[in-house]
């Protein structure tokens, strides 16, 4: 059976694969990876003559990718495209992107021997690590770095952790591959990224005995990978205690050890920086384009919520592309206070948004954050919604009416109504320099991001069930090629919405003796 036929253009990716192939071990070349990023904007829809094969020799054993042909359009997406249909968003949009090489952080297991490590992924329902030194999905910067920890072992006899005896020095590994480099032409920038690494050490801190071997671990790879070696691969290596033998890969205490300190992407429009605690996408340039697609849908001069915020991402670059009034950001996690300050820092001075990021629980009166924002992103964790959230904006038309009392109650504790006393001490704000004013608004539009389309199905369901909003568009964006996952952006509107409220005509018509009406939520799948 022939192979498939690769093909390139400058400037999008063409490959064909006969329709009736079976899974084969690739032949040695690897594919070649396109210079420039392909965004190809498409309706949903079968795209046989764009289908584009995975690979990756790692592809039979490891669990990281469920896919290795037609990867331009993941079956998912004809499942999305009849979803959003059924709710009555017609245009369903997905954008595809580079298909090797577009992961930029990685977390992966370090297991088996110090002359020998397995460094990669468990293997589906098992604990079994897979070593993937040519995954196709890596940034080929990860895959480098991965084979300079893999020679330091070997030759500092450092050794995996081993799980059954809680005994070896190194956990795992966290590469995150930075692209922003304004010395090189724009062109080179994404292929020469320098990776961040953050060695997990099996140790409470850094005066543990063993800390001799994590400090030789890291001098090895600055040597061979720093600025002085002949490829400069390494931007900096950071280490992390971690001591616990549960599944939770970071432990609480981090150290910066060499190299840069701070590490910056250029995403949205803005410079943004990720300390390796923080959450970052591992897709960076598909989340460019994402980001990019959703400041069309945020008003200008709008006041924004932006809930799961991690270090800000969204709502920073909507304060700058959009010249919002306000943004506030709602994080759990505090480790990602400190990128988002650094990012505010290298805001031009002319931003004129009062800004601020809260240390709190999004699930924890989540009505708080909703008061004074026109627009709400909500960009949850796989699992989706917190059911909190779900409860205030389902009743968020009701609520309305409620608002002015809130709002009074509220600003009794606190000047400004959105820094509630729970989150005083954790906040950081920025005034804005034009005299902020107090609203009792609440979101007229609502978007919605998402990387579990199991969740995301549900959440959208309950949130068009109870009238209070519609579907307005969609997109998919194709952020993790050779998976089935993609990253959802749907944009809310308050309200039933036209096509919900024609729905409903016609449903009363049918059953026009009862006046019966069908809910929303009964239309599933
Ligand atoms: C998918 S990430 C999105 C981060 C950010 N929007 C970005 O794109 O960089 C989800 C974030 O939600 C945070 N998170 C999870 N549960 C939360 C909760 N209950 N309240 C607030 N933040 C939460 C996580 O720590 C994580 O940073």
């Amino acid at each position: 059976m022939a192979l498939p036929v690769l093909q390139l253009t400058p400037l999008i990716i063409r490959c064909r694969a006969s329709l009736d192939a079976v899974r084969t071990k690739p032949s040695p070349p690897p594919p070649q990876q396109p210079q420039l990023l392909m965004t190809r904007s498409t309706t949903a829809g079968p795209a046989p003559s764009l289908s584009c094969s995975l690979q990756c020799p790692h592809f039979d054993s490891c669990s990281g990718c469920t896919h290795d042909l037609n990867l331009h359009h993941p079956l998912i997406v004809d499942e999305a495209s009849d979803f959003f249909k059924r709710f009555g968003v017609e245009d369903f949009s997905f954008d595809t992107c580079r298909l090797w090489g577009w992961r930029c952080r990685a977390k992966l297991a370090v297991r088996g021997s110090s002359i020998s490590p397995l460094i990669g992924l468990y293997q589906e329902g098992t604990h079994d690590v897979v070593d993937i030194p040519e995954c196709k999905a890596h940034h080929p910067s990860i895959n480098s770095a991965v084979e300079l920890v893999r020679q330091g072992m070997a030759e500092l006899s450092i050794q995996p952790y081993n799980e059954d005896e809680g005994t070896g020095d190194l956990r795992y590994i966290q590469m995150a591959v930075t692209t922003h480099n304004t010395s090189l032409p724009s062109n080179k920038r994404y292929k020469n990224g320098k990776v961040q690494i953050a060695l997990v050490w099996n140790s409470r801190n850094e005066n543990s005995h063993s800390s001799v071997k994590l400090y030789d671990l890291s001098n090895f790879l600055w040597k061979k990978g720093g600025p002085r070696a002949a490829t400069h691969l390494i931007h900096s290596v950071w280490a992390n205690f971690q001591t616990s033998a549960n599944n939770v890969i970071f432990g609480n205490r981090w150290r910066h050890l060499l190299g840069e300190r701070d590490f910056w992407e250029h995403i949205g429009g803005i410079d943004i920086s990720l300390d390796p605690s923080s959450f970052g996408q591992a897709n960076i340039r598909a989340f460019d384009s994402l980001l990019r697609k959703l400041q069309k849908y945020v008003p200008y001069r709008a006041s924004v919520a932006d809930l799961y915020a991690g270090a800000g991402a969204i709502g920073l670059s909507l304060a700058v592309a959009r010249r919002c009034r306000s943004v506030k950001c709602i994080e759990i996690n505090k480790e990602s206070k400190l990128s988002f300050e650094k990012t505010v820092a290298r805001l031009a001075s002319s931003v004129d948004c009062c800004i601020s990021w809260h240390h709190a629980d999004t699930s924890t009166e989540p009505l708080s954050w909703l008061v004074g924002a026109e627009v709400v992103i909500v960009d949850p964790p796989r699992k989706g919604l917190d059911q909190s959230l779900i409860y205030a904006l389902q009743n968020i038309s009701s609520l309305e009416l409620k608002t002015k009392s809130l709002k009074s109650l509220i600003s009794k504790e606190e000047k400004r109504p959105w820094v509630t006393r729970r989150a005083r001490e954790a906040a950081v704000t920025v005034e804005s320099t034009s005299t902020w004013e107090e609203t009792e608004t609440l979101p007229e539009t609502l978007i919605y991001i998402s990387c579990g389309w199991q969740s995301f199905k549900e959440d959208c369901k309950s949130l068009l069930s109870s009238k209070a909003w519609h579907l307005h568009k969609a997109h998919g964006f194709n952020f993790f090629p050779g998976t089935q996952s993609i990253e959802v952006l749907a944009v809310f509107k308050r309200g039933p919405g036209l096509g919900q409220k024609k729905r409903k005509k016609s449903i009363k018509k049918k059953n026009k003796p009862s006046f019966r009406t069908q809910p929303l939520d009964a239309v599933s799948e």
